[in-house]
């Protein structure tokens, strides 16, 4: 949404012509401030193309690319170490119910060792050369992934498997730890995209394909080599993945950062670093608010997929139905991750992460009383979608907020937790929906089935909307913008009104042509709201700054024949790039209250219809000069151009663009009044040929308004200073001496004003 609120005006104007109100987008959205949040990313890059492009970039860091390579081989080999290990399990055993006992007791070797050594490995991480750790841990999960097969035995499995996971604890918070150093701040989120697409959406699906083709090639080669079936090759080649990763990891130098050649980093001892790694996640609100709403979340995804198949059945849909409700989750796991941060960009992570975790709680709460498939897989693509936002989120906070000393320790506790969390709930939920059971709850009119898997699913929906909210709490180190205001200005991507809300203050620009009485209107609303206990600032275009005096005096003065159009709105918006670094932003930074005679409209009214340049290219160089900085509120003084041109010129002589062709002017006019036209919730349109006194009235009513209960610098109690005006060398020293004027003020909702 272009900031001016103009859409893209494809034809050049004529040059007898203003700009033609069919031109301009009546619905287009108020103040749209874009060019602030997406500070070097054109407007029109971001979505899908955005996130292309941030993976692209993400990937040509060297180092993080080759591990992202080792860690994708890894995952790899993980899926198809599940899925041959647990064809291996069942296939030492006779009878389903012996199939089925290997099989859960697989599931529960593989998470039951993160209990006891997840912080362990942690603080491991934190002390030892990480690539060490890495490179050591793979090779000995190749051994042992090539052990199960040359064993043959479901004990060795079973030990073999417990030891693959506690090695893979001490690499896990390695390699997570390690990323953040690889990469800058912002590239972590699309780091952490990629790799758990790469985890969750490709590795597992190529190992399911790859598994079905070593299966279907096994019977062949175990002709040919005795002793080797189709799941051993798998096993094999799993083996195999984990050598490589190990020598791609050993060629990469950076992972070992500080801790190269055995170097401790901390003087704690072992107990110590374990205990610090406990109270630091205890005691900082981000991590804990974390912790809880991970655990809380995994927990409930624990119960939902212990619930899983009972519910399919509820539904009426048996083995398909609860294939597609558990591919549903990974759709909406897959496009969260994808999408979320485009989607939610403006909000903080801080609060996306327990809002996410809590919708995503809301649609497990209506999916407990579903009873149509369909609207179960909506609702359960939504939630995969709220859960991908929110691990995304997760993840990535923990990368960007935790120091690399802790990091290791915060991830592997994180890790620890989820483990548990996963592994109560799976061996709990069983109990609990066979001891429920199936019943009909008779409300007369209707008859409610209750079952055991449907109570247990609302329990987790309760869980995740319980741990969200706490998350949120804890998270929320107290933004001044409302919860409600905050999303639904970043959906919209309204970043003028979530400057306003955040208090940074507020932009009103007078437009019109010469003579409409913008500066006497300027003059009265500063002393208004200084007189209410605002602090001010009053500015103007062009010349408010010490280069654009110089380029003031270059466009106006009559002397200067031949600048041409383009060179004119080039002087014009080199003037306006200078006053918003040196006095609109800061100004408005600091909460004020920032007025200025003249903005952006008036090149796309005075270069644009005036000179016929295209609007377009007018309303571009515009947005590049202000970075795409908008005004709250637009007060157009509209005056027929003979009546302020005679105003004007009872002032002073006329100046380069006054002395313009009338026909000019009345292009100026109606571009003016055309742009409120289409923006009419941003503009103020007053006739300026009523009294100055009538004019300032209705200005206060619509700026009392706009400020109300914003977050705005105030003056302290008594103090009411001269009101301070940019242009003049008072001025400037005074602009300069502003820092002074700040410890009386303070920022505060804006009190009620008296129009
Ligand atoms: N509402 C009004 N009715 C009649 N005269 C007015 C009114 N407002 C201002 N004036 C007078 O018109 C002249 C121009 O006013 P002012 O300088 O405020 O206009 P402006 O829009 O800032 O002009 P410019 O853009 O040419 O600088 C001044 O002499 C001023 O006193
Ligand atoms: C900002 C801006 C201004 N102009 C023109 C409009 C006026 O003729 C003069 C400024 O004079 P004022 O007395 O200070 O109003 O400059 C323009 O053509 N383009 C612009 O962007």
């Amino acid at each position: 949404m272009p900031a001016d609120g103009l859409p893209p005006a494809s034809t050049p104007i004529p040059a007898d012509a203003a700009v033609p109100l069919t031109e301009l987008d009546p619905g287009a959205p108020a103040g749209a401030d874009d060019g602030h949040a997406d500070e070097g990313a054109h407007p029109d890059v971001v979505g899908s193309v955005g996130l292309v492009a941030k993976l692209r970039a993400v990937l040509r860091v060297r180092d993080f690319r080759k591990l992202w390579l080792s860690m994708s081989l890894s995952s790899f080999g993980d899926w198809l170490g599940l899925l041959a290990i647990t064809a291996t399990a069942t296939s030492l055993v006779d009878g389903f119910a012996a199939a089925n006992f290997a099989l859960g007791g697989v599931l529960l070797f593989r998470l039951l060792p993160a209990i006891v050594l997840g912080p362990l490995a942690g603080a491991f991480a934190d002390r030892f050369d990480r690539r060490k750790t890495m490179v050591i841990t793979d090779i000995i999960r190749f051994g042992l992934f090539a052990s199960i097969p040359i064993v043959d035995n479901l004990v060795w499995l079973f030990v073999a498997q417990f030891l693959i996971e506690a090695f893979s604890l001490f690499w896990i918070p390695a390699k997570d730890a390690a990323v953040p150093n690889m990469l800058r701040k912002d590239q972590l989120e699309p780091a952490n995209q990629l790799s758990l697409v790469t985890t969750y959406g490709l590795t597992p699906v190529l190992a399911a394909i790859v598994f079905a083709v070593l299966t279907t090639l096994g019977g062949p080669l175990s002709q040919l080599l005795p002793g080797i079936d189709e799941v051993d090759l798998a096993l094999f080649v799993n083996a195999l993945t984990f050598l490589v990763a190990a020598v791609v990891i050993w060629n990469l130098p950076s992972i070992s950062g500080k801790r190269a050649a055995g170097a401790v980093t901390t003087q704690e001892s072992f107990l110590g670093s374990l205990t610090h790694g406990f109270s630091f996640a205890g005691h900082t609100p981000m991590v804990r608010g974390l912790v809880i709403g991970i655990t809380g979340a995994m927990a409930a995804a624990g119960v939902i997929i212990a619930t899983g198949q009972a519910f399919a059945n509820a539904l009426g849909g048996g083995e398909a139905a609860y294939g597609l409700l558990f591919g549903a989750v990974f759709v909406g796991l897959g496009v969260g991750i994808a999408f979320g941060p485009s989607i939610a960009r403006d909000l903080a992570r801080e609060r996306i992460f327990g809002l996410a975790v809590a919708v995503a709680g809301v649609m497990v709460l209506l999916m407990s009383w579903t009873f149509t498939l369909w609207i179960a897989l909506l609702l359960v693509v939504l939630m995969g979608f709220f859960a991908g936002i929110a691990y995304l989120a997760g993840f990535t906070l923990l990368g960007t907020e935790v120091e690399d000393e802790i990091r290791g320790r915060t991830f592997a506790i994180v890790q620890s937790l989820v483990r548990a969390a996963l592994i109560l709930s799976l061996a709990v939920v069983p109990f609990g929906v066979g001891l429920i059971g199936r019943h009909q709850l008779d409300l007369g009119v209707v008859t409610v089935p209750l079952s055991g898997e449907r109570i247990m699913l609302f329990v987790a929906g309760l869980l995740a909307v319980g741990v969200g909210v706490l998350a949120y709490r804890q998270m929320d180190d107290g933004r001044p913008v409302p919860l409600l205001a905050d999303v639904v200005t970043a959906l919209r991507r309204d970043t003028t009104a979530r400057r306003r809300l955040a208090g940074g203050g507020v932009l009103i620009a007078f437009e019109g042509g010469e003579g409409a009485g913008k500066s006497t209107q300027v003059r009265r609303l500063q002393e208004w709201l200084t007189n209410e206990g605002l602090v001010t600032r009053a500015t103007f275009e062009p010349g408010a700054t010490p280069s654009g005096a110089g380029i003031r005096s270059i466009v106006l003065d009559r002397a200067h024949v031949g600048i041409s159009p383009r060179s004119e709105a080039l002087l014009y918006a080199a003037d306006r790039a200078q006053h918003v670094h040196d006095v609109l932003r800061p100004a408005l930074d600091a909460g004020e209250v920032v007025i200025t005679d003249r903005f952006v409209d008036s090149s796309l009214a005075y270069q644009g219809a005036g000179r016929t340049i295209p609007l377009d290219e007018v309303r571009m160089l515009s947005r590049w000069a202000t970075e795409g900085l908008g005004p709250d509120l637009t007060i157009l003084l509209d005056l027929p151009p003979e009546v302020g041109l005679a105003r004007a010129r009872g002032r002073a002589v006329a100046d380069r663009l006054e002395s313009e062709s009338l026909d000019f002017h009345q292009r100026v006019r109606q571009t003016f009044r055309a742009l409120a036209e289409a923006a009419p919730d941003r503009y103020l349109v007053l006739d300026a040929r009523q009294s100055p006194d009538q004019i300032a009235a209705a200005i206060r009513i619509q700026v009392a308004e706009l400020l109300s209960g914003l977050p705005l610098q105030q003056l302290a109690q008594g103090e009411r200073p001269s009101p301070r005006v940019n242009g003049s060398t008072a001025a400037r020293e005074e602009l300069a001496e502003s820092g002074a004027h700040r410890p009386h003020a303070q920022t505060g909702p804006t009190p009620q004003l008296h129009p």
